[in-house]
């Protein structure tokens, strides 16, 4: 393929359409200008808000110039998130057709890793498409499978261990080869487990013997062979059935590199060791003809399996095959955060390296504003809302605070936290400890994401809106029917490689046996569907809700001879809500007036706010409560690498904690409000002064 270069015109013309007027990527010389210029193997890890995504917009945009290329391969784009996917296409599909079109691919990585590998290994397997790839579907399907298998209730409580998963030696219906399962920890240490009685109170503990073993070995077998069967795969399962695929099939990674010229992933550092191994597998082999650039930033990696934080990043610096070292680049300075919150941020630093990281605020603004040290006392933390809008206006009157962003819209103002939800029993010992729904409305349901939705009301209001048809709408009312089909346990029969399995509806199944029998009412059926998406579009949602309740409490329940249980009841709810629905994660309006969104870290992960206030919450402990002394600019003792006698981890909590701050702290462009509880930072308030916060009381008892 020819040689591409970038020309400094183009990164101008980039200049013009993603940064602010006046703003640039600097001279020629500067360092964003390189990296959006390098078009070799490497890696940019640098500080929040230093405009990394931003570079990566600039360059693709560059390359799209360049597009089709003279080999006809194409552009690789892959993120941990749909929320990073959703920000570059907002951004470029306007500019860049090309670049959302055959051959490139941009997506998140679990969506590549199953279209390319996952699923063409199902159909390879079985001749079918896997009915769905996702984790907590998955779950629940197996809760409910392990309910009916007695044998393996006593180690049932493994599986609610969300590192647990039980895989087989080799992949997907080998166990005729390698019968025997093995327990792993989790996909990405591949540490084993052996399988032992539940350790419990009783005095007759003791591991089961060998014939017991085999019992619950060949049920779980069973369990998981009969999820598969229905098509139903984890995440890790697909990553499995990748891995598998690729080893198999060594060819493809010829031709996935022949098809993807450049590979770009953003969002390094939230990729899991299997993620980032089978697209090293993939793409950086000795003698790959692809180019794999990895952007991030490892002290922001907070996406762990589980809720804790993954401390230690797995994303290291490349070992050199060929001699030539692959660099790291950086890019110094912060764009987002002025100097004041900048010199906050940078004290939450977990990892120094490479050593230029440091995280220097660039942003400029005529009036500074100070952060804030909301202290507040727990009987008044539902107030927390309404003084963060109070403490705007108050900017906003001193016009320290923008009223209008330059599109005329408000700009962003976001109330965030680390621990969202209480998923575990509230006990006498946490039943005062505070998590954002103790201060708002909150739930994780996240809109739009989810074709399950809690109820059929939701179904008729969380539709994707975005689209002008009734195409969305349509997809949402029958996601809604197949969900009862799915509740009521309906399943079909499906015979595949000679062997007969139960499966769940899919739409176009249901749809499928609608029209062909003769006792169903097709005609009828279409008609319906149809008036209930007009109903909807045109703000009769209640109207729809009550004839779609109707349709499915009669002639839905004959033609699929449903039981209508209590899940389906509940789903159905007795009234259409709208004024009660779930507050999504990503879109919480807290009051009318001024719009704040709620939502956890995790959710505001690479976003740009104007003002953020960050509430200290319960997990394990508050975050004061974990570390406290970088809050004044003071060192965190380098916790880095501390480790046990035993080369165990010690101040995972702390590191956490940390992390969490370094993520939130880093948002806004202009003010910071840090909300902490009265009793962990009364006897620090000086310190708070010193390093420079305002402190604000008017959330104390008087
Ligand atoms: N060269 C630049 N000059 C001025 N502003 C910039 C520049 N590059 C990016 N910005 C602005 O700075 C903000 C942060 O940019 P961006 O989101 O690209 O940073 P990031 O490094 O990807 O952030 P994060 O690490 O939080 O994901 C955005 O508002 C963006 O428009």
């Amino acid at each position: 393929m020819r040689q591409i270069e970038i020309s400094i015109e183009d990164i101008r013309e980039a200049e013009s359409l993603l940064l602010d007027k006046g703003e640039s990527f600097g001279d020629e010389g500067s360092e964003r200008i390189a990296f959006i210029r390098n078009l070799k193997i490497c890696d940019l890890l640098a500080v929040p808000g230093s405009g990394k995504t931003t570079a990566l917009l600039a360059k693709l945009y560059c390359l799209n110039k360049h597009l089709p290329f003279d080999d006809n391969s194409g552009i690789l784009v892959l993120a941990h998130t749909n929320a990073a996917i959703d920000e570059i296409k907002d951004k470029l599909q306007q500019y860049c057709p090309k670049l959302f079109q055959y051959p490139n691919y941009i997506d998140t990585v679990q969506s590549f890793i199953n279209r390319y590998l996952t699923v063409p290994r199902f159909i390879h397997k079985n001749g079918v498409k896997p009915y769905r790839i996702d984790s907590d579907f998955y779950s629940s399907e197996r809760e409910k499978l392990l309910d009916t298998f007695t044998v393996i209730s006593e180690v049932k409580h493994l599986f609610n261990t969300p590192k647990i998963d039980w895989l087989y030696t080799y992949s997907f219906r080998e166990f005729e080869e390698a019968p025997r399962l093995r327990i792993v920890k989790s996909i990405s240490t591949d540490e084993e487990v052996d399988i032992k009685k539940p350790k419990g109170k009783s005095k007759n503990y003791q591991d089961w013997n060998n014939q017991t073993k085999e019992k619950v070995t060949d049920n779980l077998i069973k369990v998981k062979t009969t999820i598969w069967d229905r098509g139903i795969l984890s995440y890790d399962d697909s990553y499995l059935f990748a891995s598998k695929h690729i080893d198999d099939f060594c060819e493809l990674k010829t031709l996935l590199q022949k098809r993807f010229k450049y590979v770009f992933i953003d969002e390094m550092q939230d990729l899991l060791k299997h993620q980032i191994d089978i697209i090293d597998k993939i793409f950086f082999t000795k003698v790959s003809s692809s180019i794999i650039q990895r952007i991030g930033d490892k002290n922001q990696a907070i996406y762990g399996p589980s809720k804790s934080v993954d401390v230690e990043s797995v994303w290291e610096t490349r070992q050199d095959f060929a001699q030539s070292k692959y660099i790291d680049l950086v890019l110094a300075g912060t764009n987002r955060l002025t100097k004041e919150v900048a010199q906050i941020v940078d004290c939450l630093v977990l990892d120094r390296k490479p050593d230029s990281y440091k995280v220097i605020g660039k942003r400029i603004l005529e009036k500074p504003v100070p952060p804030v040290l909301v202290v507040f006392s727990k009987e008044k933390k539902k107030e927390l809302p309404a003084l963060f809008k109070t403490i705007i206006k108050e900017h906003q009157q001193a016009k320290q605070i923008p009223i209008f962003d330059k599109y005329g819209n408000q700009p962003k103002f976001n109330l965030i936290a680390w621990s969202g939800e209480w998923n575990e029993e509230r006990t006498e010992k946490n039943k005062d400890k505070i998590r954002l729904e103790d201060i708002v409305p909150y739930s994780r349901e996240i809109e739009g994401k989810k074709e399950f939705l809690n109820s059929l009301s939701d179904h008729l209001l969380k539709y994707d809106k975005k689209k002008q048809t009734l195409e969305a709408i349509r997809k949402s009312i029958l996601n809604g029917l197949i969900h009862i089909l799915r509740l009521e346990r309906k399943t079909y029969l499906s015979i595949l490689r000679q062997r007969s399995i139960n499966r769940f509806y899919t739409k176009s199944k249901m749809i499928e046996e609608i029209k062909e029998r003769s006792d169903f009412d097709y005609d009828f059926f279409k008609e319906e569907l149809y008036n209930w998406c007009w109903q909807t579009k045109t703000g009769n949602e209640k109207t729809a809700y009550n004839k779609i309740k109707d349709f499915v409490l009669n002639k839905f329940k004959q033609w699929f001879n449903l039981e209508i249980n209590s899940e389906t009841l509940a789903f159905l709810g007795t009234d259409f809500t709208n004024g009660q629905m779930l507050q999504s994660e990503i879109d919480v309006k807290v009051e009318d007036d001024l719009e704040v969104n709620v939502g956890t870290v995790h959710s505001v992960k690479g976003q740009t706010h104007c003002a953020t206030m960050y509430v200290e919450t319960s997990y394990y402990k508050y975050e004061t409560e974990k570390i406290i002394t970088p809050l004044f600019l003071e060192g965190h003792n380098c916790i880095v690498g501390k480790r046990d006698s035993k080369g165990k981890e010690i101040d995972i909590r702390k590191k956490e904690a940390l992390k969490m701050m370094y993520v939130g702290f880093s948002r806004p462009t202009h003010l910071l409000c840090f909300a902490a509880l009265e009793e962990n930072v009364t006897c620090h308030i000086d310190n708070f002064k010193k390093a420079g916060w305002r402190i604000e009381t008017r959330l104390l008892n008087k």
